[in-house]
């Protein structure tokens, strides 16, 4: 399996398959929100999107990175996220680096999201897929998140290795500037327990799959329980 592993703005045209990785922390919070009972989430281009389609469907819930804002329902957290029953709901999540990731590649025959919460059976969707040529975006700092490469590296590796050891991936996401702006604390919209989450290797049975719906970017569950 060829791998290349690019920042959003080093993508200059549609992969064929496309792994979009945001360890800290979309989606491991859209991981969360699939545990929680969500049926789907949309990704918004921006948050007037995202709050013209909550005042479309009344009962999307709609959730944005950052401190909580007018309009939005939740935050970008998954130690906030894990107490929210979601059952049956639509998410609409637009977050800085996630989300802009995922409408990068829309155009993508088979478009993954991915953290290490769902590491295994993202590399398991890969397997059977048995593609030639694989293209991990690393969402964070412009291709540099070292939290997201990273995993992109270790589910690379997955893909292939089964055995694959996490600690030496864990122990760089866990060292990552992202990592250490979560836990200085003080920011509105984290919990504690975020960076501890982001970095539960496998917590999720499903991989999570986006396919344009429409005009609209969609995520779901794929596989496990989800
Ligand atoms: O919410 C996040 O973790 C980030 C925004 S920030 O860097 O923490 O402010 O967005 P994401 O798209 O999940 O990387
Ligand atoms: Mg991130």
């Amino acid at each position: 399996m060829d791998t290349r592993f690019l920042g959003i703005s080093d993508l200059s045209e549609a992969p064929s398959v496309a792994v979009v990785v945001d360890v800290m922390r979309a989606f491991t919070v859209a991981a969360w929100a699939f545990a929680q009972g969500a049926e789907k989430i949309v990704l918004a281009e921006s948050p007037n999107e995202a709050l013209a389609l909550k005042a479309g469907h009344p009962d999307w819930v709609a959730l944005k990175d950052g401190p909580p804002a007018p309009g939005f329902d939740l935050v970008n957290s998954p130690g906030l996220l894990r107490s929210v029953d979601l059952g049956g709901r639509t998410v609409v999540q637009k977050t800085t680096a996630g989300t802009v990731g995922a409408l990068a590649v829309k155009e993508a025959s088979l478009v993954l999201c991915a953290g290490f919460v769902v590491a295994e059976a993202t590399a398991r969707l890969l397997r059977t897929q048995n593609s030639d040529s694989v293209t991990f975006v690393v969402t964070g700092e412009d291709g540099q998140a070292d939290e997201d490469l990273a995993c992109a590296q270790y589910i690379a590796l997955r893909a292939t290795e089964a055995g694959t050891d996490a600690a030496e991936f864990l122990r760089r996401a866990a060292q990552s500037r992202a990592a250490a702006e979560l836990a200085e604390g003080g920011r509105q919209g984290v919990h504690p327990d975020d960076v501890a989450l982001c970095l539960e290797v496998d917590r999720f049975p499903f991989a999570m799959v986006a396919a344009l719906e429409g005009s609209l970017m969609v995520l779901r569950p794929w596989g496990g329980s989800g």
